[in-house]
């Protein structure tokens, strides 16, 4: 799929499935093209060239609301002159007027603007109005009123950019229930490789326009496909170290202190440098170091031998561990 705003180019070819059921998360870098995807599943915008089906359906020319698709927007969008009630029952209401006959009636839809209160526990404010809310509880209201509908595929656009660091981690926690116990496939789109790869089925990392990888999000973790996405994926970030014509990269967490500096087995690798500086994490340290392949960053957990600003640093990152590119960035074997 490609679609292009005058010069600039937003999709240079995407090509991606997203598995049926699948809590399938798009993630990268400010401008890579996110939204620009969500935007032509929910049929808010058209491609240039390409198709898009949604099971066996070829929907790139049905209209957004044809689509049997919800999204759920940055800001909510929510109604605020409407209740919580008024605001999740809006989308049956409006099919109960324009097709008396076969669209839910009064009781069925209070029955199910009751159902999905209770899921997203809205029970208690559904008398409120947006502005009577705190943020989570606005996101559950957009999440109960995209729901409400049954649709078949759940839109995301940064669901969690609106809400403190403090409601972030109940609110993924509340998606990632909200999927299991619903089973609809649901795409979120994030820029936060943390919320990427704790929430994800299925993770497709994107780059400028196209996709880097996709897959399950261990599979991208241990072995990116590209330089992008190893350095893209994990916090703290990967070490790269140049070495002749291709690029070593290690995990500062794979790194372990050679104490004893003896049998240097073939294979493994091998980093010395001195700590410049440590920083205490709660359950360990992470230590950054200078030496001679250049600054490279140590995860410490309690327990090890602690190292202190001064010291030298003896690494061994064991062959398994570590992950070589070549000139172009792709992985090599
Ligand atoms: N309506 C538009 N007109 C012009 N350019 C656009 C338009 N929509 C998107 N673009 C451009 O297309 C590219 C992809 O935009 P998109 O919003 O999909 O990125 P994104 O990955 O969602 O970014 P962000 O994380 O910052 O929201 C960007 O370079 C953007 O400037």
């Amino acid at each position: 799929m490609t679609r292009s705003f005058g010069d600039s180019v937003a999709l240079a070819g995407v090509d991606l499935t997203i598995p049926a059921g699948s809590l399938t998360v798009v993630v990268g870098p400010s401008g890579c093209g996110k939204s620009t995807i969500l935007r032509m599943i929910a049929g808010l915008d058209a491609p240039d060239g390409g198709t898009l089906r949604i099971g066996d359906h070829d929907v790139t020319e049905r209209a957004a609301g044809e689509r049997d698709v919800a999204m759920v927007f940055q800001d909510y969008a929510l109604f605020p002159h409407m209740t919580v009630e008024g605001n999740i029952s809006f989308g049956l209401r409006l099919q109960a007027r324009h097709d008396r006959r076969s669209g839910p009636n009064r009781d069925q839809i209070r029955a199910r603007v009751h159902e999905v209160s209770t899921l997203l526990a809205l029970d208690d404010l559904l008398d409120r109005r947006p502005a009577q809310l705190s943020g989570g509880q606005r996101q559950r209201v957009a999440l109960a009123r995209a729901i409400v509908r049954r649709p078949s595929l759940l839109l995301l656009d940064e669901p969690l950019s609106a809400l403190d660091p403090q409601l972030r981690a109940s609110a993924r926690a509340e998606i990632t229930r909200l999927h299991r116990e619903l089973g609809t496939t649901l795409v979120l789109v994030t820029h936060d490789q943390h919320e990427a790869l704790t929430m994800a089925t299925h993770l497709v990392v994107m780059e400028r326009g196209a996709v880097a990888q996709s897959g399950s999000p261990a599979e991208l973790y241990r072995h990116p496909a590209s330089e992008f996405v190893a350095a893209f994926l994990g916090t703290p970030a990967m070490n790269l170290h140049d070495r002749d014509d291709i690029r070593i990269g290690w995990r500062p967490a794979d790194g372990q202190l050679d104490l004893r500096q003896s049998e240097r087995a073939d294979g493994d690798w091998f980093v010395d440098g001195v700590v410049e500086s440590c920083e205490f994490t709660g359950d360990g340290q992470h230590v950054r170091c200078t030496g001679p392949n250049g600054t490279f960053l140590l995860v410490q957990r309690e327990g090890e031998h602690w190292l202190t600003p001064g010291d030298a640093a003896h690494v061994r990152v064991p062959t398994d561990r570590l992950h070589r590119f070549g000139s172009d960035g792709q992985r090599l074997p």
